[in-house]
């Protein structure tokens, strides 16, 4: 996995995609964005502003209701990987097993791809928990494990739905910071959703700002710090004015969907 963040090709583009469930439930209007090669995109936004429904549309687990999204990889498992909040792992099978499942899941034996397994399990510091078991790791281990699992195909997208969550703030900073250390390493383009201001702006170029009911995106909030990025970042200046600035627009949409109640 070499890092080309020279290329910054578009590979996705979502153009004007509304998704409406049963009974009417308006959960995406007018959803646009385009996805650059080596993008780091956040979707930052109140509980129920359709974060999630935009990630599994791009992940293709659902279809737009209006509009389209055009994807310029290939429907595979190769070219798509997808961490969630819980990191969702088999209890019974080893780490190494677990990261294999997007291969054993296309009838690719363990064997011929063990090479690929254990790069990405290096990627996130784990080469040395390959035959442990999930419950000898903590939650910020697990996660790793998921992450890796995300990576082993290489994948040309990465979708995020708020994959540190569920962990305690120390244990989040440091997965920032080695998240950002694997895309320097990989390249990789990621779409991070996320209800953390602070968050965002840390490991994002761009952040997509969203709103509720019905969920939209209200402003694009752009980050131009070049990465690498570490503490001195996440102590400046400026990551405090684009925080403060980030925080006000998503309180003044909030704001906005309370008082049209
Ligand atoms: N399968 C579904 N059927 C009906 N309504 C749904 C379905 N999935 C989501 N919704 C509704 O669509 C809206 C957006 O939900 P979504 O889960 O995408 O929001 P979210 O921003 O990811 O929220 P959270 O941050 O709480 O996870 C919500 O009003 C939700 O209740």
């Amino acid at each position: 996995m070499i890092a080309d963040l020279g290329n910054r090709a578009p590979i996705l583009n979502v153009r004007s995609v509304d998704k409406t469930f049963n009974k009417g439930v308006v959960a995406l209007r007018r959803l646009s964005l385009t996805v650059n090669e080596g993008d780091f995109i956040s979707l930052l936004g109140p509980s129920g502003c359709g974060k999630s429904t935009a990630l599994r549309l791009i992940a293709g687990l659902m279809e737009p209701s209006i509009g389209k999204i055009d994807w310029t990889g290939g429907q595979g498992a190769d070219d798509l990987g997808v961490v969630f909040q819980e990191p969702t792992l088999m209890p019974w099978a080893t780490v190494a097993k677990n990261v294999w499942t997007p291969f054993r899941l296309r009838g690719q034996s363990f064997r011929s791809v063990k090479d690929r397994i254990e790069e990405a399990l290096s990627l996130v510091g784990l080469e040395k928990f390959a035959n442990a078991y999930p419950r000898e790791l903590s939650g910020g281990m697990k996660m790793r494990v998921s992450i890796a699992r995300a990576l082993v195909t290489r994948p040309r997208l990465i979708l995020m739905d708020e994959p540190f969550a569920a962990l305690d703030e120390i244990t989040r900073q440091k997965l920032n910071d080695d998240l950002l250390n694997l895309k320097a390493r990989t390249g990789a383009t990621v779409i991070f959703v996320t209800h953390s201001v602070f968050e965002s702006v840390f490991l994002s170029d761009r952040i997509l700002v969203m709103a509720a009911r019905p969920g939209r995106i209200i402003k694009e909030i752009q980050v131009p710090e070049p990465y690498p990025r570490g503490i001195e970042w996440r102590t400046s200046a400026e990551y405090a004015r684009i925080a403060r600035e980030t925080s006000d627009t998503l309180h003044g949409a909030t704001g906005a969907t309370e008082a049209a109640e």
